[in-house]
């Protein structure tokens, strides 16, 4: 949202510009500029670092100093005492970031940003190939055991299979050659010595590196330090900044506005040159499935895979003729006919699902929300009524493929409606008419972004949405997935105050059921205020550490009603604010300390009395009792960083009561009852500023 459009929110709420909007938040921190700053997208490998390893020379050369504690205490602002000692480096990183986004200097590469690659394996052993005979036959065995640890849908793990995922991830790597600078072999140390089972989550995480990439071409034309994601998010931070116009973030949130704006206004156009007909879809299939027999026989495991998850989610919304024919007994049939009939069966579907949506659900003209993957509606269920929220997928892309565009959403449908869960959204169905993809979902009356927006939250609330949302995360770690993308506008809310996660289209895997091997997962996907400082700094990191991050800033957003940094980049005298004062001179001490570095980062004297700087920085301003647990959540170094277990563990989160859905009590009670035990109070707000689509319009 524009600062204007903020503005004029607040005031028909009869509020100030405090909030999210703050842009004078930070205004009385006396900082004064310390050396520049670190290297926006230069990379090191977080294995190397977890190995003891000498990071990279030529990071070291341009990493920036942090202003030490001692000055801070002395002068009472911050000063460097870096100045004269580093004059050469001084320019060096200036001229650097000058050049920010324009030319890279040979010593470093840019972040591949946004592309997630899978784990390769040059060669699959033989125990991991399933005959695919005998795999049909187990399928529903297989499923269920997988479903079991991994909750995956039938729909999906009935077609789960083991392959070598290294042509597409090559493939991947020559699509988008022009921002990947390093080499299959050493960009995936740790993977690429593990033959690693391929099943249809990886897939799935696949398709959204697929997708992720996509994201990539298309900032890249603006500015490659954004991520489409930023959109939904980014209109509220603009204004955050001093100085909206000279900066190049808030150029870049133009951008995007406009963009989307854009596509508001000028639909049609839009929709003639991206549009994705019905016929074409069916084309694609029909392409793909002929074109996988000219592969080798990586690539046609891996296409059909893709082409099963596809087919298996377009089958969850079918009429029960074409369920029939998709039934296991019928792909107990010759391969090559059993793929056909498959297809077949998939068009069969699209043919029948036309006018579904039309037919199943009323549009009530209500625009709960727009992001980068489409727009969010309110629509009534014609059955019974019921309200719903329709996720209206965009067209697709210039540069994206039609098969890549379907099988992103269809690896999201295929994602999200296999987690169940009080804190994480449900998805009911997938369906399509007049070459549109929508998404049925569970409808939630608030999203947190527009309940922090109203000020009106009491702490208790916040305690309880906090505490609900920590349940959401642990039940998707517990699981091997990772959100990714945890911001104010991915948690929704019902009525009675139960939060609901949402949006899994940048999800990722990292394990697999009865493994204990960790995936890392790479790019930079997510909004930039929630996003963790190691997601710049390393070419792959722990996806948890992530979202536990993540977290932190959102509790931080819903105590203060703002954004404690536009982004967690030195560039940002906000989050320098933040890293300084520590006792280390260089930011990649604070960000590679490893788990075992016990050394307090920040003198007592410092702790005690400094609040503009340091951890501090961010806890003077929240509640003490979350001052323990806060500043583990908020730990620089990802390696150090406390989990999503024992953030329940702490005796603060483990007191907060949380409203809890219990099932219905007897018969004579239709719908499962909320208990909340010391009767705080869930605010509501008018529909109309209740979800983030209604404080655009
Ligand atoms: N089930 C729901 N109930 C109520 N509102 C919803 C629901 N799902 C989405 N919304 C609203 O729509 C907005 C956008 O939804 P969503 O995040 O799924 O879209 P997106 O295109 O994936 O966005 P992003 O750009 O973050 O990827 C949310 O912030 C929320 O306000």
């Amino acid at each position: 949202m524009s600062f204007s459009k903020l503005m004029r929110y607040n005031q028909r709420n009869n509020k100030t510009t405090a909030s999210l909007t703050a842009e004078n938040a930070y205004s009385d921190n006396c900082v004064s500029s310390a050396l520049v700053s670190e290297p926006a997208n230069s990379s090191v490998s977080m294995t190397a670092k977890k190995k003891g390893e000498e990071p990279n020379k030529s990071y070291d050369y341009i990493l920036s100093c942090l202003p030490p504690a001692r000055s801070v205490l002395q002068n009472g602002c911050i000063q460097s005492s870096w100045d004269d000692e580093n004059t050469s480096l001084q320019k060096i990183t200036t001229s650097w970031i000058e050049k920010i986004d324009t030319e890279m200097p040979n010593n470093i590469s840019r972040i591949d940003s946004n592309i997630i690659s899978s784990p390769m394996v040059s060669k699959v052993e033989e125990r991991f190939i399933v005959p695919r005979g005998k795999l049909r036959k187990n399928s529903m065995d297989f499923a269920f055991s997988f479903s079991n640890s991994l909750s995956f849908h039938k729909s999906c793990s009935k077609f789960v299979s083991f392959t070598s995922k290294k042509h597409n991830n090559d493939e991947k790597r020559r699509q988008s050659n022009d921002i990947c600078n390093f080499t299959d072999d050493n960009s995936h140390p740790s993977s690429s010595v593990h033959n690693i089972p391929v099943t249809t989550a990886t897939m799935v995480r696949n398709e959204i590196a697929t997708a992720s990439s996509e994201h990539e071409y298309e900032l890249n034309e603006h500015d490659g330090m954004f991520t489409t994601h930023v959109y939904s998010l980014g209109d509220s931070i603009s204004s955050l900044s001093t100085n909206p116009l000279d900066d190049a973030y808030s150029e870049a949130l133009q951008i995007n506005t406009i963009h989307i704006e854009n596509a508001g206004n000028a639909a049609h156009p839009r929709k003639r040159s991206y549009a994705t007909s019905f016929s074409s879809i069916k084309r694609l299939f029909k392409i793909t499935s002929l074109s996988n027999y000219k592969h080798g026989p990586y690539d046609h495991q891996i296409n059909k895979i893709a082409d099963d998850c596809a087919i298996a989610s377009s089958l969850s919304e079918t009429t029960s003729s074409c369920a029939s024919t998709a039934s296991p007994s019928a792909m107990c049939e010759e391969e090559d006919n059993d793929e056909d009939q498959i297809i077949q069966t998939l068009y069969t579907n699209i043919e029948a699902s036309t006018d579904l949506v039309s037919r199943k659900y009323k549009d009530l003209n209500v625009v709960l929300g727009e992001g980068s993957g489409g727009i969010v509606k309110l629509v009534k269920r014609v059955l019974d009524n019921k309200k719903f929220a329709l996720k209206e997928y965009r067209f697709k892309k210039k540069k994206e493929s039609e098969r890549e565009y379907i099988k992103k959403i269809v690896s999201e449908y295929c994602i999200a409606s296999t987690l169940k869960n009080t804190n994480i959204c449900e998805t009911l169905e997938i369906l399509y008419e007049n070459g549109k993809i929508f998404q049925i979902l569970e409808y939630c009356e608030y999203d947190l972004f527009a309940l922090v927006m109203s000020e009106k939250m009491q702490y208790d609330e916040i305690c309880c949405l906090f505490k609900q949302l920590i349940n959401g995360v642990k039940y998707l770690h517990d699981i091997g997935l990772s959100h990714r993308d945890l911001k104010l506008d991915n948690c929704v809310v019902t009525q009675k105050g139960i939060l609901k996660l949402i949006d899994f289209g940048a999800s990722s895997v990292f394990h697999y059921p009865l493994s204990s091997h960790l995936i890392e997962a790479n790019g930079i996907v997510g909004s930039d205020p929630y996003l963790s400082p190691e997601v710049f700094y390393f070419e792959e990191y722990d996806p948890r550490a992530l979202d536990v991050w993540s977290i932190g800033i959102i509790f931080f957003c819903m105590i203060t009603r703002k954004f404690p940094w536009k982004y967690p980049k030195l560039k940002d005298e906000q989050f320098k604010a933040f890293c300084s004062g520590r006792g280390v001179s260089y930011f990649k001490d604070l960000v590679t300390s490893p788990a075992t570095d016990y050394n307090n980062q920040y003198d007592d004297v410092y702790k005690e009395q400094v609040i503009d700087m340091g951890p501090n920085f961010l806890l003077h301003r929240l509640p003490e009792e979350s001052h323990t647990i806060m500043s583990r959540i908020l730990e620089i170094s990802p390696f150090k960083r406390t989990t999503i277990n024992e953030i329940l563990q702490d005796d603060w989160v483990k007191e907060i009561e949380i409203c809890q859905v219990v099932s219905a009590a007897g018969l004579d009670e239709a719908s499962p009852r909320i208990i909340n035990k010391d009767d705080h109070v869930h605010t509501n707000i008018d529909q109309q500023y209740a979800h983030i689509g209604g404080l655009h319009q």
